[in-house]
C-alpha cells in the first residue's frame, strides 16, 4: 500500500522539494504552507506520517504534535528543526515524536528515518499476526527480541550494570529513572534476561501512549462486545506478559484511575478483562521507567504514593550519557557497526575534527541522539571516515555556555552560531561559511544584519 505523507512547511521552495523526492520515492504526498492549513488536512485524511517545520509562523511543531495524537494518533510525527532547537527536539521525542531532523539536511536522511519507522512497523504487524490466533492481540510496542547490551566502562556504568546483575535474578519490581534515550528500556530488557523469566515475554508499553478511555482494555484486555469498537476478545498487556515481564515506560504518565486499576492488579496479582465476569491469576514482573520525578508528582498528588512504593522496591537510576563520557567511544564503535551493518556501508570511524566535536558536545539527546547521528553521518559518507560536513551543525557548533536556558530566538541563537563559527574558522570567514552551510555572501550579508564586526 502506498504510504501517504503530510509535509507542514513554510518555506515553499524547501517544503517543494522534499515533497518532489519523496514522491519519486513512491509516497504520496501533500504539502501545507501553515500551520492552519495543516491541521485541516491532518483531520479530513488520514496520513502515515506528518513531517512538519518545529517553528512555523501561526504554530508550533510541538502543537502540532499534540493535535496529531489527538486526531490522528496512527500518524508518526518527524519535525524539522532549526538552529540549536535541540533541547525542544529532544522534548518532542518525550512526547512522542517519531524522531527530529536538523536542516539543512539531505533528503536521504529524512528518508532513512521513514524507512526504518516502516521496517519496524511491519515487525510490530508480523509479530502481531504471529501471535493472532483467536484473539485480538494487544498492541505490543515492543517486539526486538535481544537487544545488545553495551555495558561500559566508566566507574557510573560499572556500579549501574553491577545493580542489574543484582536485582535481575530477584522478582522485585523496579523502577528505572533517567532522560530520555538513555537506555531505561534497554536496562529493563537486560535485567529481564539476568532473571529466570528469560524464555518468557517481555512485553514493554508506553504509558504515555495509551489513551485513558481505553487503557483498562489495553492492559487487562476485553471480551468481544462488552463495548462499542470491541469487535473481537482482547489479551491484554498483562495476560500476554504472564510468567514474563511487563516494562511500563513512561508510567507518570498514567492517569489516576488507571493508577488505581494497575495497583489492584499488582496487589492482587489477579486480573479480570473488561465485560468479563472472571479473574484471571497472573504472574508478571513489573519493570518500570520514567524520565520524571516521581517523587515530585507523588507530593503533588498526581501520582498515587502505595503506587509509587509498589513500583519502586529497589530503584536504578541510567546515567546521561555526559555522566559516563569514557564510554562514549565504546558506543560510538558500537553504533558503528550497527550503522554499516544495516546500510551496508564500511565507514572505518570518526575523523579527528567530528572525535572532537563528539566529545564535547553535551548529547542532550543520549544514546538515541548518538545513534540517529552515527546512523546519519555513515550514511553521508563516502570515505573511510566520517568528516565534519557531514555532522549535523548543533553538535559542531555546540559550546557549553549554549547548552542550557537559552534564548531560543532565532536572531539570538543565529547570531551566536555565527560568532562560534568565527571562532571555530579562526575567523577566516570561507571557512566559518562552510561550517554554517551558507555561501560567503549570505555570510556577509548576516554579519552587517547582526552588527558583527571583524
Ligand atoms: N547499553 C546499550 N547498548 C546498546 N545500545 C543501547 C544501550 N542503551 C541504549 N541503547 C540504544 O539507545 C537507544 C535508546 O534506548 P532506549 O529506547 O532504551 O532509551 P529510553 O531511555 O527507554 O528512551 P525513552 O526515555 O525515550 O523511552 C536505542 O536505540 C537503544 O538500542
Amino acid at each position: 500500500m502506498i504510504q501517504q505523507i503530510h509535509i507542514i512547511e513554510d518555506d515553499v521552495a524547501f517544503g517543494k522539494m522534499l515533497g518532489s523526492f519523496l514522491e519519486r520515492k513512491g509516497f504520496e504526498i501533500s504539502i501545507s504552507l501553515t500551520g492552519a492549513h495543516g491541521r485541516k488536512s491532518l483531520s479530513s485524511a488520514s496520513f502515515d506520517f506528518l513531517i512538519t517545520d518545529l517553528k512555523l509562523p501561526d504554530d508550533s511543531g510541538l502543537d502540532l504534535l499534540e493535535y496529531v495524537q489527538r486526531v490522528s494518533p496512527n500518524t508518526k510525527v518527524i519535525l524539522m528543526t532549526g538552529y540549536a532547537e535541540v533541547d525542544t527536539a529532544v522534548m518532542a521525542i518525550k512526547k512522542g515524536a517519531l524522531d527530529y531532523i536538523s536542516k539543512p539536511f539531505l533528503p536521504e536522511e529524512l528518508l532513512m528515518i521513514i524507512n526504518e519507522a516502516s521496517k519496524n512497523n511491519s515487525t510490530v504487524l508480523k509479530t502481531k499476526l504471529e501471535h493472532n490466533t483467536s484473539q485480538e492481540v494487544a498492541n505490543l510496542e515492543v517486539v526486538q527480541q535481544n537487544p545488545v547490551f553495551v555495558k561500559g566502562i566508566s566507574e557510573t556504568s560499572k556500579k549501574f550494570n553491577e545493580y542489574l546483575k543484582l536485582v535481575g535474578p530477584t522478582d522485585m519490581c523496579v523502577l528505572i529513572e533517567g532522560e530520555s534515550g538513555t537506555g531505561k528500556e534497554v536496562a529493563a530488557k537486560a535485567i529481564h534476561n539476568y532473571s529466570d523469566r528469560r524464555n518468557k515475554t517481555f512485553v514493554a508499553v508506553d504509558c504515555g501512549a495509551i489513551p485513558n478511555e481505553i487503557a483498562a482494555s489495553e492492559f487487562f484486555g476485553h471480551l468481544k462486545g462488552s463495548f462499542t469498537g470491541a469487535i473481537n476478545d482482547k489479551k491484554g498487556h498483562f495476560e500476554a506478559a504472564n510468567g514474563g515481564t511487563l516494562f511500563l515506560d513512561e508510567v507518570g504518565n498514567l492517569s489516576y484511575e488507571n493508577q488505581i486499576q494497575l495497583l489492584r492488579a499488582l496487589q492482587e496479582r489477579r486480573i479480570k478483562p473488561v465485560g468479563s465476569n472472571t479473574e484471571i491469576d497472573v504472574d508478571v514482573r513489573i519493570i518500570s521507567a520514567t524520565n520524571e520525578d516521581l517523587l515530585k508528582a507523588v507530593s503533588e498528588r498526581t501520582f498515587r504514593e502505595d503506587l509509587y512504593h509498589r513500583l519502586n522496591e529497589f530503584s536504578i537510576r541510567i546515567p546521561s550519557l555526559h555522566e559516563r563520557k569514557e564510554d562514549l567511544f565504546l558506543f560510538i564503535e558500537y553504533f558503528l557497526n550497527e550503522a554499516n551493518r544495516s546500510l551496508g556501508k564500511e565507514v572505518l570511524g570518526l575523523s579527528k575534527e567530528v572525535e572532537e566535536a563528539f566529545k564535547n558536545y553535551a548529547w542532550p539527546g543520549n544514546l538515541r541522539e548518538l545513534r540517529n547521528v552515527i546512523k546519519r553521518s555513515v550514511l553521508l559518507t563516502n570515505s573511510d571516515l566520517i568528516p565534519l560536513q557531514v555532522i549535523p551543525r548543533e553538535v559542531i557548533l555546540y559550546k557549553k555556555s549554549t547548552s542550557k536556558s537559552v534564548d531560543y530566538s532565532k536572531e539570538t541563537n543565529e547570531k551566536q552560531l555565527i560568532l562560534n563559527a568565527l571562532k571555530e574558522a579562526d575567523f577566516n570567514k570561507t571557512k566559518a561559511a562552510k561550517l554554517l552551510n551558507i555561501t560567503r555572501k549570505t555570510l556577509y550579508n548576516k554579519l552587517e544584519l547582526y552588527n558583527i564586526e571583524l
